[in-house]
């Protein structure tokens, strides 16, 4: 279970601490690639516990940077740890970390949001969607710019079951900008509610599971960070493809402060907008006064089962994209004129 582990099952040799590593290594954080490093033992074995037991498990770790958190995962005790860092000056420091810990640790150089995780374990560690998840679990502290990119894509994985879900239910114990981690657990009717609460909770357990003042990490940056736990469900809430349950939310949430038949009018070409929207919110039974953040996953289920139905019975429904025809209206516009196209009022995008 989250947060039970015991952590000190395994014991590195003497090493120089991690602040002598960066003195040594001369690994001052780049404030433009908004690395803040935790030095404080006590938080990176307390963000290792939300991972639950990882004794002899197998662990990738994203941006382990001087090594602080890779050292708690060590002593933790797992058998098999993966760490993914972009950053060269980063691999000297981490090379003495895994002569220390001999045979358990492997450096890729290269940069998460492309590397291809089903290729960096054996099959052998898979388990199936149905079983419990396996004993493989991705950790990790990244710049905020990475970690929401990176949660829509494993969402997108999750869906698919690639990625590192192509080995079952892996686990994922991330932080992230203290607001993101708020709504990726934000419940029905919170003021944080946002798309990405729906995309995350339709598809996995999310637990928020503490917050790390801002000044505990070197440098410090201007806000506090939420460390957040996401076990994939067996069963998604929502039995419809990702990009169109993606559509549905992204529609919904563009104007989250309106009725949310306002934005899934959106959903419509002009033509037939009034009358699939009404038809949409009878099939679903949804209330179209219900304001974005008021809908739970069960309304989104609904909607998104009635959507896939509509899409089927009306010809290019799906790839409507009411955005893609507004840019190409003022571009049009734009070109009648004889002038450079206009880019028109932007319309304001939800936060993720
Ligand atoms: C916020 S620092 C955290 C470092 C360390 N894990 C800690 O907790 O002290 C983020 C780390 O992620 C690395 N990083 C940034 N973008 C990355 C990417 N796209 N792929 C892999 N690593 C990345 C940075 O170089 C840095 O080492």
């Amino acid at each position: 279970m989250a947060g039970s582990g015991k952590l000190a099952s395994f014991r590195l040799p003497p090493l120089p601490t991690i602040g002598e590593i960066i003195k040594l290594y001369n690994l001052r954080a780049q404030k433009q690639l908004s690395q803040n490093f935790l030095l404080d033992m006590r938080l990176t074995d307390k963000i290792i516990r939300q991972a639950g037991n990882l004794r002899n498990s197998t662990v990738c770790e994203v941006g382990p940077g001087p090594g602080g958190l890779t050292r708690s995962i060590l002593r933790a005790g797992v058998a098999d740890l993966l760490v993914v860092e972009k950053d060269t000056r980063f691999i000297p420091g981490l090379q003495l970390l895994s002569e220390a810990a001999p045979g358990k640790v492997r450096i890729v150089h290269g940069d998460i949001l492309k590397y291809r995780m089903e290729g960096g374990f054996p099959a052998h560690i898979g388990k199936t969607w149905e079983d419990e998840p396996p004993n493989l679990h991705v950790i990790g502290n990244l710049p905020f710019s990475v970690s929401t990119p990176l949660i829509i894509k494993w969402l997108e994985q999750m869906a698919s079951r690639t990625g590192p879900f192509a080995f079952g239910r892996t686990r994922l114990t991330l932080t992230f900008q203290k607001e993101v981690a708020e709504r990726l657990t934000a419940s029905t009717g919170s003021r944080q509610r946002s798309r990405i609460s729906v995309m995350a909770q339709y598809l996995s357990t999310v637990k928020n599971c503490f917050t790390i003042p801002g000044q505990a990490f070197v440098p410090k940056p201007d806000v506090d960070v939420g460390v957040v736990h996401f076990t994939p469900l067996v069963q998604p809430q929502i039995q419809q493809p990702f990009k169109l349950v993606e559509k549905l939310v992204r529609n919904v949430f563009q104007f989250r402060r309106k009725h949310c038949d306002k934005g899934l009018q959106m959903l419509f070409p002009e033509a037939q907008r009034p009358e699939l929207t009404h038809e949409l919110l009878l099939r679903a039974d949804v209330d179209p006064t219900h304001r974005p953040f008021e809908l739970s996953i069960s309304h989104f289920r609904a909607l998104a089962d009635a959507y896939a139905g509509l899409c089927e019975e009306h010809e290019g429904i799906i790839g409507y994209e009411f955005r893609e025809e507004l840019r190409q209206k003022r571009h049009q516009h734009s070109r009648r004129r004889g002038g450079e196209p206009c880019a028109g009022k932007p319309i304001k995008e939800e936060e993720p």
